[in-house]
């Protein structure tokens, strides 16, 4: 019953109460009862009636209101309700009382204390047909899988390693090119498992991090396993090789969509011949199983129940539009019968007669003529099973996997249906959940995912207790981490791909830090593209909004001041990013209420019109947007809990949805109770990320997201009064590639357009304030050591209240060391120089807003001084460091890359 748990709270949506009229006592079956609701009630609410496999609770009717059955987000069951499932949902024509009737059987856990005639309230909790398919998937592992030893008790010999790698052909080579040095490794890896030894039973993990491609290397894998198949087709047009046959599953409709789309344009893209596919499509053929309601629109044409359609009609159509006429023509026949009845109700008696007998003839052919047309349109089993068997790819989710449409069409056909499982997002679904498509008795068993991001949705806590929310594939890696020194080969048999294609190095640097042990990259034409001067907004910053409060809303909370910076946010993404699409921004918040409020702002700011999508943490998973502002709404005057915010899988999808600009808008004392939000902030106020805002000046501090074109204009023309330190906030010397990200990119590669520098800063303040203030970058705040608490900012700063991490840094505003005018306007000429030199190689992709990006007079200024600039970086290195600046030597959490980068710069220094 655990299992069942967590899914009576899942669907919310069906939590709808009826009235229902317990009609006999079946005195053969004391757990069975037979309910009654009437046929009008069922048509009204078609999509909500208690169906089979529903799981309800019953509450008799004089019990009704003593209770609540939902307190707070679970549901109580005590003695008075009892917990029961639909057996049976069965549709009578009966009339009674006037009306026709359904009949509906219901189990019971144990005995009910009901009358007969008493009504009986009947909530519907969930359906119980995806725990049914777990349940059947686990009791035949033992039977029907291989894997079930590897599964229950895994050792390292079973997942498939690196050693298992093949020779490839010039084509796969030349396909291949388009992937990283892992994701090759790793379809040549699960290539290799699925191929070879096909009756040794294997485990193949794949995992990786956001954005570094998993569907495109499953797409990848599918490619190479299906290209062979050409071959053999060409020879043996069988299309039932079963070795080629490969099935992939989501736990969600939502995940299997989205991998579909990528599929479907891979082998559309690469058919030989497109105007004369070998399938449905490219030359492969593609099925997508489920409900078609529940199926993305974009991948609809490749549903089960449109195929069949699709090959009845053209099989069946003249018939079937035959039948349809022929039924029309019923329809107004009764229709007239009906209005001569209706006239004759008071004239002669035989004439009624007469009239309800046609009425009676008319409508036994009607309905005769309508379940033949059912009959023919519906989904009828051999066509469903040969577009199955003729398949190559099919896409469904775990659930579905589980149905009976697999098993019978594959029944009588003899061997293993499907070359191997692949299971995306496999760290998102429920061990038995996972254990689904197995029972078709597949041996290979590819897992794609990143059990570091959110794990299944669990709401109940003992089912947490009993470990449900863990996943297969998380499971699977947490045992081979602690085992690894028992590993012959000190390695992990884990396929790890470790380069990100989406975030803003900035962005990527406390993820790849912090939660994957400084192993994840950032891809170099990501890098350059991210970083390009088009986009006038600063990548990453986390803003202490230190006079939001949380106010609890039902069940949920608001804050208040955290709306009113996001809106402050919007609108300057709207001002100043002219092209920026609000289709590409997301907000993200835990809060459902906060949500409501947000999304209420947005509509009265832009009347309904270019609204940012603001929803949940889970409901942006494996998905991206070009900026993300992510408002955490708890604030607390008493440091307590923080709920959802307090997982780091939940913080870590947060974070890493940004390609452009991240922003996080939060209560810092309050999160930093947290020990993961502890270091997120810790390490923010190490690079100067953090910008503290309130009531007073939020307007102003919402400002320095935008990108300082007019500092580094003015820095040429207006010498500055104190100067940057010579090392970067995060390590890398200047002149590194780190460095040239951190700085370059950042705060000084910015357009440098002097019209639209001068709009975005200097133009909106009359009264120019002193050129400290005008530096509105917290990183060159925090080099140029201007204390926090300069006039305007707010008084508290966030400090690091955990005193185990001895690294922490200190509380911002710790005092710098004094630079000269002169140094800072070196070395703003150095970053610039770097800037420009970087620059000419790197290649730009505009990713929405087009901001003129060149600047003749800034690239020559940049030029001339860069021989001055290198002297400058020089002695600047040698400058007293404040200790803590220089994560090489404060810092636990190092870019992996700055060693290597740091000697680069070196040698360019050379
Ligand atoms: N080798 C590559 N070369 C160029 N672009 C790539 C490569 N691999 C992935 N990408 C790009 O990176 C982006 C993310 O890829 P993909 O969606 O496959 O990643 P993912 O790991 O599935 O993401 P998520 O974290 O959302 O699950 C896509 O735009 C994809 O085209």
């Amino acid at each position: 019953m655990i299992w069942v748990a967590q899914e009576w709270i899942s669907s919310p949506n069906r939590g709808k109460f009826y009235e229902l009229q317990l009609r006999k006592f079946p005195a053969e079956y004391k757990k069975y009862w037979e309910f009654v609701i009437s046929l009008e009630e069922c048509e009204l609410s078609k999509q909500l009636y208690p169906r089979e496999n529903d799981l309800v609770f019953l509450v008799p009717e004089r019990l009704k209101g003593e209770k609540r059955e939902m307190e707070g987000n679970s549901i109580q069951a005590s003695h008075e309700y009892h917990c029961a499932y639909v057996q049976r949902f069965r549709r009578t024509s009966v009339m009674h009382n006037g009306k026709y009737e359904c009949s509906l059987f219901i189990q019971t856990e144990d005995k009910f204390p009901v009358n007969v005639n008493e009504t009986v309230r009947c909530v519907v909790i969930s359906s119980l047909v995806t725990t049914q398919r777990k349940l059947k998937a686990m009791s035949l592992l033992n039977s029907r899988n291989q894997l079930a030893r590897a599964i229950l008790n895994p050792n390292p010999m079973d997942f498939c390693t690196t050693s298992l790698l093949t020779t490839t052909s010039e084509g796969i080579t030349a396909y291949l090119r388009d992937f990283n040095d892992d994701q090759k490794k790793a379809i040549e890896t699960a290539y290799a498992m699925v191929k070879h030894s096909p009756a040794v039973a294997k485990i193949c993990l794949i995992h990786g991090p956001p954005g570094t491609g998993k569907s495109k290397t499953i797409v990848g894998l599918l490619y190479r396993l299906l290209t062979e198949r050409r071959g053999q087709l060409d020879e043996n047009s069988n299309a039932k090789i079963k070795q080629n046959r490969v099935l992939v599953c989501a736990p969600s409709n939502a995940a299997v969509d989205e991998l579909m789309k990528k599929i479907i344009l891979e082998f559309k893209e690469r058919c030989k011949d497109k105007k004369n596919p070998l399938g449905n499509c490219g030359d492969i053929n593609l099925v997508r199983l489920g409900p078609e309601k529940s199926i993305n629109n974009e991948v609809l044409r490749f549903s089960l129940d449109n195929q069949v359609n699709h090959r009845i009609m053209k099989k069946d159509l003249p018939y079937v539009q035959e039948m349809h006429r022929r039924k029309e023509h019923l329809d107004h026949q009764l229709d007239e019968l009906s209005r001569q009845r209706a006239l004759s109700r008071y004239g002669r008696g035989i004439q009624r007669q007469e009239l309800d007998e046609k009425i009676a003839q008319v409508s036994k052919e009607r309905q005769e003529l309508a379940s033949k047309i059912k009959e023919v349109q519906g989904r009828p089993q051999k066509t469903q099973s040969n577009i199955i068997l003729e398949s190559h790819i099919i896409c469904c989710t775990l659930s579905t996997s589980g149905g009976l449409l697999l098993e019978s069409a594959f029944r009588g056909q003899g061997g293993v249906p499907f070359s191997c499982v692949i299971v995306d997002e496999a760290g998102q679904a429920c061990e038995v959940e996972t254990l689904t498509p197995l029972i078709h008795r597949c041996n290979k068993l590819i897992l794609v995912g990143d059990p570091k991001q959110l794990p299944p949705t669990v709401i109940s806590l003992t089912a947490q207790d009993y470990g449900y929310e863990q996943s297969m594939m998380a499971r699977f890696c947490k045992l081979l981490e602690e085992n690894v020194e028992h590993l012959v080969s000190g390695r992990l048999p884990v396929l790890q791909l470790t380069v990100q294609y989406r975030m803003h190095p900035d962005i990527c640097l406390f993820p790849s830090n912090y939660i994957y042990n400084k192993s994840l990259k950032t891809n170099r034409g990501t890098e350059s593209a991210r970083c390009s001067s088009s986009w006038p907004f600063q990548p990453y910053l986390v803003f202490d909004v230190g006079d939001g409060s949380e106010r609890r809303e039902n069940d949920s909370y608001v804050n208040i001041q955290e709306i009113k910076v996001v809106m402050e946010l919007i609108k300057l993404l709207r001002d100043k990013g002219r092209d920026v699409n609000f289709r590409n921004v997301g907000i993200i918040t835990h809060y459902k209420a906060q949500k409501m409020k947000i999304l209420k702002e947005l509509d009265k700011e832009f009347e309904g019109r270019g609204l940012a999508e603001v929803d949940t943490v889970d409901a942006f998973q494996g998905r991206q947007k070009d900026c993300i502002i992510v408002t955490c709404v708890r604030a607390n005057a008493i440091q307590g809990s923080i709920g959802f915010l307090a997982s780091l899988q939940r913080l870590n999808v947060a974070i890493t949805r940004a390609k452009y600009s991240l922003f996080i808008l939060g209560h810092l004392r309050t999160l930093m109770d947290n020990q993961h939000w502890n270091h997120l902030i810790q390490d923010a106020q190490r690079r100067g990320a953090i910008v503290k805002t309130c009531d007073k000046n939020y307007k102003q501090d919402a400002m320095k997201i935008l990108k300082l074109k007019s500092v580094l204009q003015r820095s040429l023309t207006y010498p500055p009064s104190a100067a940057p330190e010579g090392s970067s906030p995060q390590g890398g010397s200047p002149g590194s590639d780190q460095n040239r990200t951190l700085l370059g990119d950042s705060l000084y590669r910015a357009s440098v357009d002097a019209k639209e520098a001068a709009d975005s800063v200097a133009g909106k303040d009359l009264e120019r304030p002193p050129v400290k203030d005008q530096l509105r970058d917290p990183r060159l705040l925090r080099r140029m050591s201007i204390s926090a608490e300069a006039p305007g900012n707010c008084p508290r700063d966030p400090e690091p209240r955990d005193p185990q991490h001895s690294e922490a840094a200190p509380p911002l505003g710790v005092p710098g060391f004094p630079v000269s005018p002169r140094t800072l306007d070196r070395a703003l000429k150095l970053c610039l120089a770097t800037w420009s030199s970087h620059r000419a190689h790197v290649p730009c992709e505009p990713p929405g807003a087009s901001i003129d990006s060149t600047n003749e007079s800034d690239q020559q200024g940049g030029h001339s001084h860069q021989r001055e600039a290198r002297a400058v970086s020089d002695r600047d290195q040698e400058m007293p460091s404040p200790g803590n600046h220089h994560p090489k030597r404060s810092s636990s959490w190092d870019d992996g890359r700055a060693e290597e980068e740091d000697s680069g710069s070196k040698k360019r220094k050379l």
